[in-house]
């Protein structure tokens, strides 16, 4: 069974809050770190409703709901991370925000076998590995999106990763939140999203060319392929700013044409439509 029993979250949008709600959902003792009290609220109120499904669907007791809120505390000084064991980044898909977390978290953390975990897709784990002094405990340890509903987690070392630190995150992930593992070298995507995110560029490339509407090509892939969503109303899921930036650093990897973010793609992020999250996208979602 795994030691680690203290976890820390940075960031707590999407990503970062499933990750601070199935670590309390495993009996650990979470704190996140956000940048203010607006960005805290919004993130307690994501899992309050995450964990309010679970208790509708019977898949939760109501004791099991409280204890899980109990176990998560939240805070703005990363200074309160020093006794955490396992830490995982999920702030914005940054190069540089990034670099900085790994560097704070370099100075602030004191336990000497520390798990540096990041959530990234697609930026270089051995960057963020450089951006502290222990590189050997720097990992690339990457959900997806519900957190709590889906299963996997990529498991990125970097050339620098110990294989210490490599087992004990397999065995954490695992033994501990329940998902199942794989594995993946350091190249910007890892293995789903090198897959995926071509294909979500594809569909928008169709739309953009008056090839079918967004009903349509959504309604082909989940009719005639059996997806649990089409590519446009995924992209919405993950957010048209976090599709762009995770394009944009795999094209900057591999230089190839379909990593490129097609114009349609960007100027939806200029004018604020990133999706389901701030109620329009490729579909609307206004309530
Ligand atoms: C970009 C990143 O780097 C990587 C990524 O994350 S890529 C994105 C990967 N994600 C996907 O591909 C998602 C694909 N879509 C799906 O799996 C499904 O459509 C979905 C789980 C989002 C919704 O499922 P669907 O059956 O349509 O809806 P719904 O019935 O509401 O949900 C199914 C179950 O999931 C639960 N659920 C759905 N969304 C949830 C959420 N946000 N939080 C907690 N639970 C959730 C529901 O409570 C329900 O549980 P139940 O069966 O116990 O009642």
């Amino acid at each position: 069974m795994s030691d680690i029993q203290r976890v820390g979250v940075v960031g707590s949008g999407l990503m970062g809050s499933g990750i601070a709600e199935v670590s309390a959902r495993a009996g650990l003792d979470v704190i996140v770190v956000e940048v203010n009290a607006a960005a805290t609220e919004a993130a307690q109120g994501r899992i309050a409703t995450s964990l309010a499904r679970g208790v509708k669907s019977g898949k939760l007791s109501e004791e099991d709901r409280d204890a899980a809120l109990q176990r998560i505390r939240f805070t703005t000084d990363i200074g309160e991370f020093a006794d955490r064991q396992f830490v995982v980044e999920a702030v914005a898909e940054n190069e540089q925000i990034k670099t900085d977390v790994f560097t704070a978290l370099d100075k602030v953390v004191k336990d000497d076998d520390a798990i540096f975990a990041s959530n990234t897709s697609s930026i270089p784990i051995m960057k963020l590995g450089m951006a502290t002094g222990r590189p050997e405990q720097v990992i690339g340890v990457h959900f997806f999106n519900p957190v709590p509903v889906l299963k996997l987690v990529e498991i990125v070392p970097s050339l620098l990763t110990g294989a210490a630190t490599q087992d004990r995150a397999e065995q954490f992930v695992r033994e501990t939140l329940h998902k199942e593992v794989i594995r993946s070298q350091d190249r910007a995507g890892f293995v789903v999203n090198a897959l995926l995110i071509p294909y979500l560029l594809s569909s928008i490339r169709m739309l953009e060319s008056g090839f079918a509407s967004a009903d349509d090509i959504d309604n082909g892939m989940v009719l005639g392929c059996a997806h649990p969503m089409g590519p446009l109303r995924l992209t919405d899921l993950i957010g048209l700013d976090t599709t762009k930036a995770i394009a944009e650093s795999m094209y900057d990897e591999f230089k190839e044409p379909l990593y490129s973010p097609p114009p349609l793609l960007l100027r939806m992020v200029d004018a604020g439509l990133l999706g389901k999250k701030s109620g329009r996208g490729f579909h609307n979602y206004a309530k």
